[in-house]
């Protein structure tokens, strides 16, 4: 590849060969096999402290990258400079703080990428910010300071700015957490409209049985290992089948600093494995075609 902006269309959006990612040198995800397609949507599940964050931070550079490799869109990680590519949704907020900025400003900087150097916000900008805070359910706010917001909505703040990014990738660090479960419906359907647009979706997650009519696979780690990765029937099957592995044995903690009960993988709305949509059996699936939206 000669030039930066040169990505294989067809390439995975993610791509990692026995990564390893750490801090200070300390190894904490060990050589993980991963790859995320254009328009398939991945959760990345597992118990507290085993390394999902630290994986998708590491992917995205943002922290010790100690081994293997790792490609975007094709691109080795070194080498990526397409960085507006890929929407990130952080674990933990981090809109508080000593710069005070509108919940609508926050979400304008999503757009950054995309305008010309000092241009101004055209109506095309408006109507992408207007619809992505539409969807997390923040148009009421749009005019509040983020410091007042609780740690749920400013999550909510992040994800519309990940989506006014019009991203071709979407890493989302527990997306729902203190999101409620209306506007959860809301996100879990515009993340299917993005996959189906061929975006690819790698979703860390406690709460599986929201996303499932998104999921194409579920990846399971276990100590800075992966410990599974097959389609979410698959998924199903061997978490009964090995529940004390995969099972979900962990505790949710919101923004807010709320103990939340463990999830169940078993959905409490009953759409379970049935209502499913069989669509790729893995890594090597065709990818589905794009789609052209509105805006
Ligand atoms: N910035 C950091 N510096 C050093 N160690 C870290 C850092 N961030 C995380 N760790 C360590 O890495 C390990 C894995 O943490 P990580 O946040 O990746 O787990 P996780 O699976 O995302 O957990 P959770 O489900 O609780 O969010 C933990 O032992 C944690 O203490």
């Amino acid at each position: 590849m000669t030039s930066a902006r040169v990505s294989a269309p067809d390439a995975p959006v993610i791509r990692l060969r026995s990564a390893s990612f750490g801090y200070a040198d300390r190894a904490v995800v060990s050589r993980a096999d991963l790859t995320v397609a254009p328009g398939e949507a991945l959760a990345l599940l597992g118990p507290n402290g085993c390394g999902k964050s630290t994986l998708v931070k590491g992917l995205l550079g943002l922290n010790d990258h100690l081994g293997g490799e790792v490609e975007l869109f094709g691109t080795p990680l070194a080498r990526f400079r397409q960085r507006y590519r890929i929407g990130y949704v952080p674990q933990r907020h981090t809109l508080s703080g000593s710069v005070s900025a509108t919940v609508r400003e926050v979400v304008a900087t999503g757009r950054l990428p995309h305008q010309g150097l000092l241009a101004r916000l055209g109506a095309r900008d408006h109507q992408i910010m207007a619809s992505a805070l539409d969807v997390v359910g923040m148009t009421d706010q749009a005019r509040q300071d983020v410091s007042t917001l609780s740690g749920g909505q400013q999550r909510r703040v992040l994800i519309a700015r990940a989506l006014a990014g019009e991203p071709d990738a979407l890493v989302m660090d527990e997306p729902t957490a203190g999101v409620d479960v209306a506007n959860q419906r809301l996100l879990t359907t515009v993340l299917q409209r993005l996959r189906d647009r061929g975006v690819g979706l790698l979703i860390v997650t406690h709460e599986v049985a929201a996303l499932t009519p998104v999921l194409d696979r579920i990846v399971h780690m276990s100590a800075g290992r992966i410990t599974f990765d097959g389609t979410v029937a698959e998924f199903e099957r061997a978490s009964r089948a090995d529940p004390l592995s995969l099972g979900d044995h962990h505790h949710h903690h919101d923004d807010d600093g709320h103990d939340l009960p463990p999830a169940r993988w078993v959905d409490p709305a009953g759409v379970g494995a049935s209502g499913i949509r069989p669509r790729s059996a893995g890594a090597g699936a065709p990818a589905p075609s794009k789609e052209t939206h509105g805006a």
